[in-house]
């Protein structure tokens, strides 16, 4: 079963628009939980534009369902999820100033690192999940370094899907049995949508789970929060 982690980075997004604390994100996650949401995701980055460390503080202790930490795996970030103890850690690539995470990474050159830091998060007992693009030619290498699962970067198909689904899948399933072939869970997640969630689901049916922000946001603002979980869960039953 393909689980939802519902990322509330743009609901902080919007908090700190006004600088107060509406909406509040720590009842936005729980209230995603009651609503179906299997996980609740955040990427705390280094300008906190949206998710603040505080918030992943303040978010620990009430997270219920799995919490899924993202972000870069500077010093700050390490020591930030070593206070939160989520349950998953997703690795980015991400240079500070990003717009958005943009690319998976790239292995080679950066073993020592992520080496260090997947054996400092296994010690948490968090499960360690790496942001990788489809055409990557490095999950043997992912697995070697101790990773459980890779995230399959989703813009690719995402863009792709209206223009041709079949070619925009193609990749992604392949992808997906190349790691799945090697004993790495499958996760994925990047610009997926109500457009094309049913399709990723009804074709890759074994990924484990699937983290999903800015365009469930943005539907809750027309159908409401509670709805928009249920439709993105429905495309997930099928
Ligand atoms: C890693 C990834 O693709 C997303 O989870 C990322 O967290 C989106 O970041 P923004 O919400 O800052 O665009
Ligand atoms: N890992 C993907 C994620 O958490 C949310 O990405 P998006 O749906 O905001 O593009």
């Amino acid at each position: 079963m393909t689980k939802l982690s519902v990322n509330i980075n743009k609901v902080a997004t919007l908090r700190n628009a006004r600088g107060g604390n509406i909406p509040n994100v720590i009842k936005v996650a729980t209230d995603c939980e009651n609503f179906g949401a299997e996980g609740i995701t955040v990427h705390p980055r280094p300008d906190e534009r949206h998710i603040r460390y505080q918030d992943v503080r303040d978010l620990s202790p009430v997270v219920t369902t799995e919490f899924n930490i993202e972000g870069y795996p500077s010093k700050d970030f390490l020591e930030l999820v070593k206070e939160a103890k989520p349950a998953q850690v997703t690795l980015v690539p991400d240079p500070p100033h990003v717009l958005t995470s943009n690319a998976g990474w790239t292995v080679k050159g950066n073993e020592s690192l992520l080496e260090e830091v997947i054996a400092e998060l296994k010690s948490i007992n968090a499960r360690v999940s790496l942001f990788m693009d489809a055409h990557s030619t490095e999950f043997e290498a992912v697995k070697k370094l101790g990773a459980d699962r890779v995230e399959l970067y989703t813009e690719e198909y995402a863009t792709q899907y209206p223009k041709d689904k079949i070619q925009a899948i193609a990749p992604f399933k392949e992808a997906f049995k190349r790691a799945n072939d090697l004993g790495l869970g499958v996760n994925a997640g990047h610009d997926l949508s109500l457009e094309n969630l049913a399709f990723l689901h009804q074709e890759i049916p074994g990924i484990l789970e699937v983290s999903i922000g800015h365009a469930l946001i943005a539907d809750a603002l027309y159908y409401g929060l509670e709805n928009t979980i249920q439709m993105y869960k429905r495309c997930l039953m099928k």
